[in-house]
């Protein structure tokens, strides 16, 4: 899992380590500059725009560090007078001492049209709050009109670092040096591709941070006992598939095999048991007649139009036709189940608004999920995964617009049971199943994709 920090939560661990550890905050300082000194091509000229606080000081400092290893590098700030406080104002005493210049202009292209080499972004970091305007926003905007490779300091200026979204204009950046831990801005579509490519500069800081959202790595998964049986590994019963809707319950059920369950039972409409059945034999299908097999591990409900969930304690995915209006709140309480709505889905069952940004979602899921057991993956570009009686949020990075097909959610869902019956815990099992899908379409080309090719990906995938 990969922290990914809000501006509040960086601000912690930094006064964690200059109060707690007696870390001088020069010496983050300086640690940042020579991290990102060393993502520059070598030789290359270097011009180093500083900005009003110690994202300037960064830049200030890594001038300093640039000059010392022979480069030539010029200095400028948007404002004529920076007004430099605490350690931004050491390091312009620094650079000056070492017979450096700041140099400012109010044609930033015009001053721009003679560089050569790289551009250093150190205008805004940790510290932003509201949107670019006046100077700075001047220089950014000629910035990214120059064509120049841009290296950010810590992010690119005009991200807000606690978010998503990009307010106003942005610096797009060839490249960061992400200072100590990613923040949201570093993980989060549309503001993480501004960052280009991203490195973490390790940094003096508490390598394990508080934070409230995380970004899902590879899932570990136990390991499978040599002389495991069919018994060991599940039995997922799948009510889905009734007239039109057959291929739902046949993916849905290649979904929880492809992941390793060792049993499947659909159970369809009586009128398409013979089709779900011809297309998937590893399954056991029968036509729904009211009862559920006494021996299931979990259920699945909901793909191919079925919208009646039966009575069954034990643990359960809804999917698709299942997630009917307002009861949302309901799953959201029940302990051992999982819900995986895509955006529409999620509004009409929790009969909010339609959440279209990332930071919408990320705030609705929080709302609907915060002290609740249930399980919610709001799918989407980057899903949302909250709930399961834990407080953080975690995003899944895998898979691609490929994904958009019918039938791609049907697959996921059955992954989801696949996995829950081996005996992962809910949350596991939803993330397990997310990453692992999206991986699974990150291997294959985007447009055309089937979820059947992502299904036989998975095998080859889960084996590492
Ligand atoms: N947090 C840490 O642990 C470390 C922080 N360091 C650097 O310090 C930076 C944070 O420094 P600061 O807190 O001084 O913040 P910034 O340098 O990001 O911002 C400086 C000031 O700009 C003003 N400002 C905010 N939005 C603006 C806008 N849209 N237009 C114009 N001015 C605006 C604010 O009043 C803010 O105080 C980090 O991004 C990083 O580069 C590093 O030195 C290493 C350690
Ligand atoms: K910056």
């Amino acid at each position: 899992m990969i922290p990914l920090l809000t501006a509040d939560e960086m601000r912690v661990v930094e006064r964690q380590a200059i109060e707690g550890w007696g870390v001088p905050s020069l010496v983050l300082q300086e640690h940042a500059a020579l991290g990102a000194l060393a993502l520059l091509p070598p030789g290359q000229p270097v011009h180093v725009l500083a900005g009003p606080g110690n994202n300037g000081g960064d830049a200030l400092a890594l001038a300093r560090l640039a000059r010392l290893e022979g480069r030539e590098v010029s200095v400028w700030s948007p404002s004529a007078q920076p007004g430099w406080r605490g350690d931004a104002a050491h390091q312009a005493r620094l650079w000056k001492g070492l017979g450096g210049e700041i140099r400012t202009s109010t044609a930033p292209a015009e001053a721009m049209a003679v560089w050569r080499g790289w551009v250093v972004d150190g205008l805004l970091g940790l510290g932003t709050t509201r949107p670019l305007e006046g100077a700075a926003l001047a220089w950014v905007r000629a910035l990214n009109a120059s064509g120049l490779p841009v290296l950010a300091l810590d992010l690119p200026s005009g991200l807000d670092p606690s978010a998503a979204e990009i307010p106003g204009e942005a610096v797009r950046a060839t490249r960061t040096a992400c200072f100590g831990h990613r923040k949201v801005c570093h993980g989060l579509m549309p503001a993480r591709e501004a960052c280009g490519d991203i490195t973490v500069v390790p940094i003096p800081l508490d390598r394990a941070p508080r934070a409230a959202l995380q970004l899902l790595e590879r899932p570990i998964l136990p390991p499978r006992a040599w002389d495991a049986h069919k018994g060991s590994f599940g039995h997922v019963v799948i009510r889905a598939g009734s007239l039109g809707m057959s291929g739902a319950a046949v993916l849905s059920a290649l979904g929880a095999l492809r992941v390793g369950a060792g049993l499947v039972t659909v159970l369809t409409d009586p009128e398409v048991r013979a089709e779900v059945a011809a297309q998937v034999p590893e399954a056991m299908v029968r036509p729904w007649q009211g009862t559920l097999p006494a021996e299931a591990d979990v259920l699945l409900v909901g793909p191919g139009g079925i919208d009646q969930v039966p009575d069954w304690e034990g643990p359960l995915v809804l999917d698709a036709s299942a997630l009917k209006e307002g009861e949302g709140k309901r799953w959201m309480e029940r302990p051992g189940t999982a819900i995986t709505p895509h955006p529409g889905e999620f509004a009409r069952l929790f009969r909010l608004p339609r959440p279209m940004l990332m930071d919408e979602r990320l705030a609705q899921a929080r709302q609907v999920s915060t002290g609740k057991p249930g399980v919610l993956l709001l799918k989407g570009a980057q899903s949302v995964l909250a709930g399961g009686a834990r407080e953080e949020l975690w995003i899944n990075p895998t898979g691609h617009p490929g994904l958009a097909t019918g039938g791609s959610g049907d697959l996921l869902a059955g992954m989801v049971a696949g996995f829950r019956a081996q005996g992962l815990p809910m949350r596991e099992a939803v993330a397990a199943a997310a990453w692992f899908h999206g991986a699974a379409a990150d291997r294959l080309p985007g447009a055309g994709l089937l979820p059947r090719d992502l299904a036989d990906q998975l095998p080859e995938l889960l084996r590492g």
